[in-house]
């Protein structure tokens, strides 16, 4: 049985379902996309909104990263601590989902989706909507290790992801001191991807951001 994601390393919804993939050891075939990829009939045929990350999974389509990722757990390894079962436990996770979808990536999205469309410098009161809302994650960290407690869930990959993201852009997010002692605490936990699903591809994030302006 074949696990495919069709992805680009430097996306953000693709880097969060592929530290998903490493944390629970599963062998994913991962599909590269360019222009061709996106538009061809076959992929059209999977996802009609021709986005990604999507994920096929002997032959089940599926696209929206958080999705894929709560999919993934509940698929192949139902007990992890990453969603924890208890129906509580999981619907703040599940908050911390929504809250990053629909609040701080899609923020974030907003800042710096100008820069990649028309080659244009963002706009400072979106970049302020946003580190108002990194404020008060900072503040939700203040009192805790971990966003859900003293276990690692989904909800630190998905914000971990936006925020490192935003770490891509010229926004100042150092004033932030819960946030920078949570992030290193992922960072010496995950040593073993880190490099390779957060500072490489966020320096390419970086890199490509500053090719278009
Ligand atoms: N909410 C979606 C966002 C996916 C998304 O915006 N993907 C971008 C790349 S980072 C994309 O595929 N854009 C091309 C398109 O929509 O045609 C998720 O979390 O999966």
């Amino acid at each position: 049985m074949v696990i495919e994601l069709y992805q680009v390393p430097m996306s953000a919804p693709c880097r969060q379902v592929m530290m998903v993939a490493k944390i629970l050891n599963l062998h994913i075939e991962k599909r590269v996309m360019d222009q061709t990829v996106y538009t061809s009939p076959e992929f059209l045929k999977i996802n009609p909104f021709h986005c990604i990350p999507t994920l096929v999974d002997d032959g089940f389509g599926l696209w929206e990263s958080r999705a894929i990722m709560t999919y993934l757990i509940n698929k192949y390894e139902p007990e992890s601590s990453l969603y924890p079962k208890d129906i509580k436990a999981r619907a703040t996770v599940d908050r911390w989902l929504y809250w990053d979808t629909g609040s701080l990536y899609s923020t974030l999205y907003f800042y710096y989706t100008p820069i990649v469309r028309q080659g244009i410098k963002p706009d400072p009161a979106v970049g302020k909507l946003f580190l108002d809302k990194v404020m008060l994650l900072d503040e939700a960290l203040a009192d805790t290790k971990y966003l859900c407690g003293d276990t690692i869930t989904l909800a630190d990959l998905t914000v971990m992801t936006s925020i490192t993201t935003a770490q891509a852009t010229d926004l100042d997010l150092s004033s932030f001191k819960n946030v920078d002692r949570w992030l290193k605490q992922l960072e010496t936990n995950y040593a073993d991807w880190w490099k390779e699903l957060v500072t490489d591809p966020v320096k390419e994030f970086r890199d490509f951001l500053q090719s278009k302006l």
